[in-house]
């Protein structure tokens, strides 16, 4: 599966400017692998999957899912793929069994082999006990895992998970991750799957691609990734006593911290980030700085590199600070224009 010099813009809609969704994207997934597509809310991951998937049409650019370019022979990619959306496709008022098995009857297996496939899924997912209660009676987790059950009842050989653990509680987020590494390890399945957690990304993926603003920042193997930070990185918290002024506070932290040898001095509110090739001997330094600057601390952590490191290196924020903030064309989908479906 392939994707190359994607682009898309969405209409804006109602006086409101265009969204550069996606700017030239491009990644490439070796069959029978997990790849994380990894960003904050707005980078462009669902138009991805969308486009991919053939739910969705690129303005420009070419991908091609299962050897088959998505825009030439879309009927043939559909075949070929599951799709889970973020949001539910299943029917709340029917059972699980039954969902699963229209489901199959959709995807044109017959009553016996819907049935048969249904207890399959169920069982797989350890959803058996609960096969014959309405959906509405779920928990988030058995909810989420008979969505990824319905994107599998034809036994696609790639499967697009959008963000399939948002929400659900680390119990039933490990559930899922056990999953989809069943599905690879057992089933050679090809999965592209988007999130913005980056632990989720690093225990999953074979081969991540950070996205930030419609285009893939960097890609390769999680580990490759962290390796390509050399040493420490240390995070310092100020304590609420140091003024929050902005600009000048963060000028402050970085002149205060100039002597103690770290490098990537990022200032965002009142945390800083740095790192170090020894992060045990730069601590101290930074901390003795930050004291003799008269800036407060309240705490200090010291960590191996992290897939958050790398977010920040290769994007100058920090993942988390960027789902706060979301992307600067982001506005929220209220005005724009439908989704579309290719034809
Ligand atoms: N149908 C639409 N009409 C207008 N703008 C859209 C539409 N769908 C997405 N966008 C915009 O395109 C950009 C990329 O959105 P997309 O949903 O692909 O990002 P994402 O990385 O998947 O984020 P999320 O995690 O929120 O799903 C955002 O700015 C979003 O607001």
């Amino acid at each position: 599966m392939d994707a190359v010099a994607l682009r898309k813009t969405y209409p804006g809609g109602r006086g409101r400017p265009p969204v550069r969704a996606l700017d030239g994207l491009s990644f490439a997934v070796p069959t029978g692998t997990v790849f994380a597509l990894l960003g904050p809310n707005g980078a462009g991951k669902s138009t991805t999957t969308k486009i991919l998937a053939t739910l969705s049409r690129a303005d420009s650019g070419t991908a091609h899912v299962a050897g088959t370019d998505v825009a030439r022979h879309p009927e043939r990619v559909r075949r070929a793929i599951g799709y889970v959306a973020q949001k539910p496709v299943t029917d709340p008022m029917d059972t699980g069994r039954e969902n699963l098995v229209l489901a199959g009857r959709l995807q044109g297996l017959g009553a016996r082999d819907a049935r048969a496939r249904a207890a399959e899924l169920l069982d797989r997912f350890s959803l058996t006990d609960a096969a014959d209660r309405l959906v509405t009676t779920y928990s988030g987790g058995m909810a989420r895992k008979l969505d990824v059950a319905m994107g599998l009842v034809h036994r696609p050989q790639v499967l697009f998970l959008d963000e399939p653990t948002t929400g659900l509680d680390p119990e039933a987020r490990a559930e899922m991750w056990a999953e989809i590494e069943r599905m690879t390890a057992v089933e050679c399945m090809t999965i592209l799957l988007t999130t913005h957690y980056l632990e989720e990304a690093d225990r999953l993926a074979a081969n991540v691609a950070i996205v930030d603003e419609g285009r893939v920042v960097v890609a390769g193997t999680p580990d490759a990734l962290k390796d390509e930070l050399r040493g420490d990185g240390i995070v310092v918290e100020l304590a609420p006593g140091a003024p929050d002024d902005g600009a000048s506070l963060a000028g402050r932290v970085a002149d205060a911290v100039r002597a103690s040898g770290v490098r990537d001095v990022r200032v965002e509110g009142r945390t800083l980030r740095a790192r170090a090739d020894a992060g045990a001997v730069a601590l101290p330094a930074v901390l003795a700085g930050l004291d003799a600057a008269g800036l407060p601390v309240a705490s200090a952590t010291l960590a191996r590199p992290s897939l958050d490191d790398v977010y920040l290196r290769h994007t100058g924020r920090s993942l988390a600070a960027a789902q706060a903030g979301g992307r600067s064309a982001a506005g929220d989908h209220a005005g724009a224009a439908a989704e579309e479906v290719a034809a």
